[in-house]
């Protein structure tokens, strides 16, 4: 059975960012995950998750100006002392919430970026990398990277999973791990099973989501009842991340969930009863 983690900065947006978890663990969830804890103290976040009885699957890097359009510091020249920084808060969380995935986003090439510029790129991101890997590794974390697709992050430096695996190989740290989100191999790839299969072995994490509109897993062009089966088949023992927008309500979205294990209330009456 494949263990589903909800994604709070998309599911159950209905609710204030802390009363999500409970909300999470009443739709049958047993863990979270989301882009950035930051804005709460760890203390806070480690009190929602053991209320409602989840563990922390998973979030990410501090990303540098999200609001001024940036998105991850990891490939980025010249940002190295700011990535080292994102890196140790980062890992300050993971070890407070008992979390064993950190995602550091690879940041935007700007738009007239020639094979000059890329390679400075890439050679930014394989050192990042590695000190990245490094440092969680002494605290029992992997980092991990993911391709994102640019019809929804134009620029994004990482968006094809042969040059996540091209990375992944050139760093070889065993803790530096692929996290497979299906939605942005689906928009700019495709041939979703033969990339899981090829890839399984580098895998750390994997979130889903409907394409091409984002919204639950069971709308849209990718037929997930058959992605679940291959992953049971290959023995996928890790989490995999809700990380779509709801269409309407999220409860009122789960359904599909229900035969992957969502059982809503479950949870809660469990609690209740002590
Ligand atoms: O797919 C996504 O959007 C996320 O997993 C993420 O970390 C960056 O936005
Ligand atoms: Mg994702």
């Amino acid at each position: 059975m494949i263990r589903l983690a909800a994604n709070l900065s998309m599911l159950f947006t209905e609710h204030a960012f802390l009363d999500r978890f409970a909300a999470a663990a009443d739709a049958g969830f047993h863990g979270v995950e989301y882009l950035f804890p930051y804005a709460h103290e760890p203390m806070a976040l480690k009190a929602a998750l053991q209320e409602s009885d989840l563990r922390q699957v998973l979030f990410n890097l501090p990303p540098g100006d999200w609001d001024a359009g940036e998105r991850g510091l990891a490939s980025l020249p010249g940002r190295e002392a700011e990535f080292r920084d994102a890196v140790v808060e980062a890992l300050r969380y993971a070890e407070a919430l008992d979390c064993q995935r950190v995602h550091a986003m690879a940041g935007l090439l700007p738009a007239d970026a020639d094979a000059v510029v890329r390679a400075a790129h890439h050679a930014t991101y394989l050192n990042n990398l590695r000190f990245a890997a490094n440092e969680a590794a002494k605290v029992g974390c992997q980092v991990l990277i993911e391709p994102i697709n640019t019809r929804d992050m134009p620029g994004y430096f990482l968006s094809r999973q042969a040059q996540a695996m091209a990375v992944l190989e050139a760093v070889g740290a065993d803790n530096l791990r692929l996290q497979f989100d299906l939605y942005h191999c689906q928009v700019m790839e495709g041939d979703l099973i033969r990339h899981l299969e090829r890839q399984f072995g580098a895998i750390g994490h994997i979130q889903i989501a409907g394409v091409p509109q984002r919204h639950e897993p069971d709308r849209g062009e990718i037929h997930y009842p058959a992605i679940f089966e291959r992953l049971e088949s290959l023995g996928y023992a890790g989490w995999v991340g809700c990380e779509y927008r709801p269409a309407g309500g999220t409860r009122q979205g789960l359904e599909w969930g229900r035969e992957h294990g969502l059982t809503p209330d479950a949870a809660r009456n469990t609690r209740s009863n002590g």
